[in-house]
């Protein structure tokens, strides 16, 4: 099982098209009912290539509108790829705001759902309910809806799922900043416990403190491009001085703006 290839991605590429509507006056709209509306096609994951090893946890790290989330989206399989190929070696689990499960089932019918797709008979799935439940925090609201959960609510009820369903790979996007102090502490206790061992985890979080003490290589986007993938430290280094010229080229704008 060690050293065996968890997730091998090979030159995969998403782009999303979006249209842009300028139109935005009844006037506008009038003036130009035949002219229809641009057409804007955003390349999110450029051509990229990565192994990821079974038992490995991989940082992504990059800034806002990089490919992070998209990239995630496509390895766990909630996206297929424009090209390329992607092939997964065991049980994978999502993690993140809105996505892995149904807002308009409640939690126990999610519960259910998500442990059936990850391949757990009803009796299996009967033994960790109430753990699941209790590792949430969210005793009161197993009947509720998910769509009238707060988005930290549902964000705990997703990722004591995954630990507790115990999915092989698990894809955690940002799943420490949307629970409150109390649950992220929780969540880190996870990541410290022998629980994580063995299982392989994507880790997308703009906390360098985390990445630094959890993963075993991470990798650094930039604009839908794969920029490195290798030591911890090397791609929080490249992230840093990314966010630094970032923030030399807006510092003038911003100085103009005040002065205004
Ligand atoms: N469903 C979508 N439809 C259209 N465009 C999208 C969609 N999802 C992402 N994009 C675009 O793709 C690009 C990459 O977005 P993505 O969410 O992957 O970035 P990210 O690195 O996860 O950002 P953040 O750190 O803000 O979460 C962005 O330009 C975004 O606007």
């Amino acid at each position: 099982m060690k050293n065996s290839i968890a997730i091998k991605a090979q030159n995969i590429s998403k782009s999303f098209h979006i249209s842009q509507d300028s139109h935005n006056t009844v006037k506008h709209r009038l003036f130009n009912i035949f002219k229809p509306s641009g057409k804007k096609i955003v390349p999110a994951v450029k051509n990229m290539s990565l192994e990821i090893m079974q038992g490995e946890c991989i940082g992504l790290l990059g800034r806002n509108g990089c490919g992070k989330s998209t990239l995630v989206k496509l390895l766990a399989g909630v996206y297929p790829t424009d090209s390329g190929h992607i092939t997964i070696n065991g049980s994978t689990m999502l993690m993140n705001l809105g996505v892995g499960m149904s807002h308009e089932l409640t939690a126990r019918e999610n519960i259910y759902v998500s442990g059936s797709v990850l391949g757990l008979k009803i009796k299996e799935i009967d033994t960790i309910f109430d753990q699941i439940v209790e590792f949430a925090e969210l005793e009161g609201f197993v009947d509720t809806k998910i769509k009238f959960y707060s988005s930290g609510m549902a964000a705990r009820l997703g990722f004591s799922i995954a630990v507790n369903a115990g999915a092989d790979i698990m894809f955690l996007d940002e799943i420490f900043a949307v629970g409150d102090a109390k649950f992220q502490e929780k969540a880190i206790r996870v990541f410290e416990s022998s629980w994580i061992n063995g299982k392989t985890v994507i880790l997308v979080s703009h906390s360098m403190d985390v990445i630094q003490q959890y993963c075993t290589r991470a990798a650094f986007l930039k604009d839908g491009e794969l920029k490195f993938f290798g030591d911890t430290q090397e791609a929080i280094n490249l992230y840093l001085k990314d966010n630094e010229i970032a923030s030399e080229t807006t510092a003038p704008a911003l100085q103009e703006a005040q002065a205004v």
